[in-house]
């Protein structure tokens, strides 16, 4: 048999880390990193019961579209306790933004009055509002430290759960997180080896990892239940879904970008 030709080694990847700490009630106190730059953006979906929590935390707060009636009706619903018009206009977002066919009139008027930004832009109806929103805050930031966490992004219509999950294969070096009361899901790109570190009081134990956008030749994971070892996935043949987080950090190399996913604890 002739000798077969070396097969170069990839170049080792930088690593890139991940932690849902946003979640925790009270979250850790920062390390010696810069810290992070939260963006929230709400989409036309049921608030999670979280969004008052994410709302505090984060330095801008953006409504794509009919997700400003979200917490107009919503904010008041997850806070019964608390008089309805306080909470309305202690939760004022910095920007709606979209092609404003969603949006109700009297809730546009009352942001509005307040000085909350409105931004038409039906002129544009090739990208979804999400997308509209996550360009304007890329555009607003320095990008350097950014994390974009995305209320209601699954859970509804599937094009639009589809769209949303486009928008993370858009913005592949921006630190997107799409969350739902259920779960939370980012993109893994291929360039960086990734580090996940597991909330486990707050998240887990299922979640997946699934190649939404090509096909992956080689995928190794360590700290899961089904552990892949250089396994390729592909849809019509294997991926990796109902899988088991079994340790505080999970790491995954793949020659494909993955989509990451997993539970959120009710
Ligand atoms: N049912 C849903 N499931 C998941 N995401 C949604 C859903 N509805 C809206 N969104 C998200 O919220 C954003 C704003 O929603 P909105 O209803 O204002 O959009 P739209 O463009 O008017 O939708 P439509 O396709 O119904 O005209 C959308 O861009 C999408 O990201
Ligand atoms: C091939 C193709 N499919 C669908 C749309 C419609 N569309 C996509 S995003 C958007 C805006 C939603 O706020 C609309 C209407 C298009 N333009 N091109």
């Amino acid at each position: 048999m002739a000798p077969q030709a070396p097969t170069t080694p990839s170049p080792p990847r930088p690593m890139m880390r991940h932690s849902s700490a946003f979640l925790l009630p009270s979250p850790p106190p920062a390390g010696d990193g810069p810290a992070t730059d939260v963006a929230l953006v709400v989409l036309n979906q049921p608030l999670p019961r979280f969004a008052p929590l994410l709302w505090s935390r984060a330095a801008v707060r953006v409504c794509a579209d009919g997700g400003a009636n979200r917490v107009f009706d919503g904010m008041p619903e997850l806070l019964p306790d608390q008089d309805p018009d306080e909470v309305r206009a202690r939760y004022k977002p910095d920007v709606i933004k979209g092609d404003m066919d969603s949006v109700r009139p009297e809730v546009k008027e009352y942001y509005s009055n307040m000085g909350t930004r409105i931004v038409d832009d039906s002129h544009d109806q090739d990208t979804t509002d999400l997308h509209k929103c996550i360009t304007f805050i890329v555009k607003n930031s320095d990008n350097s430290n950014l994390c974009i966490l995305v209320l209601g992004a699954v859970g509804g219509r599937f094009d639009h759960e589809m769209g949303n999950i486009n928008v993370l294969h858009m913005f592949p070096n921006i630190n997107i997180v799409l969350l739902s009361d259920a779960c939370l899901i980012f993109l893994l790109p291929r360039t960086h080896a990734h580090e996940i570190h597991i909330e486990r009081s707050i998240e887990g134990p299922h979640c997946g990892l699934i190649p939404i956008s090509m096909p992956s030749t080689s995928t190794t994971t360590t700290g899961l239940r089904w552990n892949l070892d250089n396994t390729s996935m592909n849809y019509g043949g294997l991926i990796s879904t109902s899988n088991i987080v079994e340790e505080d950090k999970v790491t995954v190399t793949s020659e494909s970008d993955l989509i990451w996913t997993v539970s959120l604890q009710k």
